[in-house]
């Protein structure tokens, strides 16, 4: 595997390595089987200067169920593993899923870059905000987000453990490979995913933060190059951890894909300048 976007903390971004772990895995099934769902165990973090080996074990093939184990490796160690488990289609009379949340159309909304341009464009932005607004800016990530409650960059404000945004990958898929749909969709899962959970607290900023774990799993075909509504909420952190839990809903209300992470979270109070 090779590497695409490099985050700001040059290590692999996790959710390269689970798209790219699960790809590694959908090309030992045959054609006929469709993941329905993942783990995975980040437990090292990944190298930017050299490409990741996939290796996938067999552990076996059933009737209707498939399942593979991947270790990604890097320096001959192991910086992922991950289960992955297969299904042929199997129609069913049980079917329900949530309601997808109400909310404005990508369409009505802006891009994260928009919002960047716009409060960049502020005559009376600090020098201090405009710094971390370009650098943001710079950060070309191959995934489109919309926030559908865009977060006031320079005011400290809490708010609940809650996320909605629309994403969608960056450029043309196409319709028919629902296996590297899947593979897109988990890429796209894990981006700002675990900052759900610092929203009540925006007193403090991550010293360090990297996903310890990732499940994920796939309820219906979805194209990943198409805008889905990505929900997050954190239902708890503690103990240096945060868990999130996602949904992401096809724009037609039909739910897609739910996620699970949790990560380290290690923060440090924001230092505000004196009043004096
Ligand atoms: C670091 C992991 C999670 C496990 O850590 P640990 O068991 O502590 O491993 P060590 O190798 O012993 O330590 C690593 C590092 O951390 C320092 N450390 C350890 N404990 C503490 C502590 N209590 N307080 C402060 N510092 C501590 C230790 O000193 C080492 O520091 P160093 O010597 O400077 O290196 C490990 O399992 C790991 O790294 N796993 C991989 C995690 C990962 O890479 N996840 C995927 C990437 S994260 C991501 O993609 C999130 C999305 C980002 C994009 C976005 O949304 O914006």
């Amino acid at each position: 595997g090779t590497h695409h976007w490099i985050p700001r903390s040059q290590r692999l971004f996790g959710g390269q390595i689970i798209g790219q772990a699960l790809v590694a895995a959908a090309k030992s099934v045959s054609d006929n089987l469709y993941a329905h769902s993942l783990h995975c165990y980040f437990v090292r973090a990944g190298d930017p200067k050299v490409p990741v080996l996939y290796q996938v074990d067999r552990i076996r093939d059933g009737r209707s169920f498939t399942v593979r184990s991947v270790r990604a490796i890097q320096h001959g160690q192991p910086i992922l593993i991950c289960q992955a488990s297969f299904q042929m289609l199997q129609p069913s009379p049980l079917q329900h899923q949530f309601t997808m949340p109400v909310v404005p159309p990508p369409e009505d909304l802006l891009t994260v870059e928009e919002l960047i341009r716009l409060y960049l464009s502020k005559p009376d932005l600090a020098e201090k905000y405009k710094l971390g607004l370009n650098k943001l800016l710079a950060n070309e990530v191959p995934i489109e987000i919309k926030p559908v409650n865009p977060p006031v960059f320079y005011k400290l404000t809490a708010s609940e453990p809650k996320n909605l945004f629309w994403v969608r990958a960056r450029g043309y898929i196409g319709e028919g490979n629902m296996k590297l749909h899947c593979c897109v969709a988990a890429y796209v899962s894990d981006f700002a995913f675990l900052g759900t959970a610092l929203l009540p607290y925006p007193g403090y900023r991550a010293q360090f933060a990297a996903s310890l774990d990732h499940a994920m799993w796939f309820h219906s075909t979805f194209r990943s190059d198409e805008w889905m509504l990505y929900e997050c909420e954190s239902p708890w952190a503690g103990g240096s951890r945060g868990l999130v839990q996602g949904r992401l809903w096809r724009r037609d209300g039909v739910l897609a894909a739910s996620c699970s992470q949790e990560g380290v979270l290690r923060v440090k109070p924001v230092t505000r300048p004196s009043k004096l």
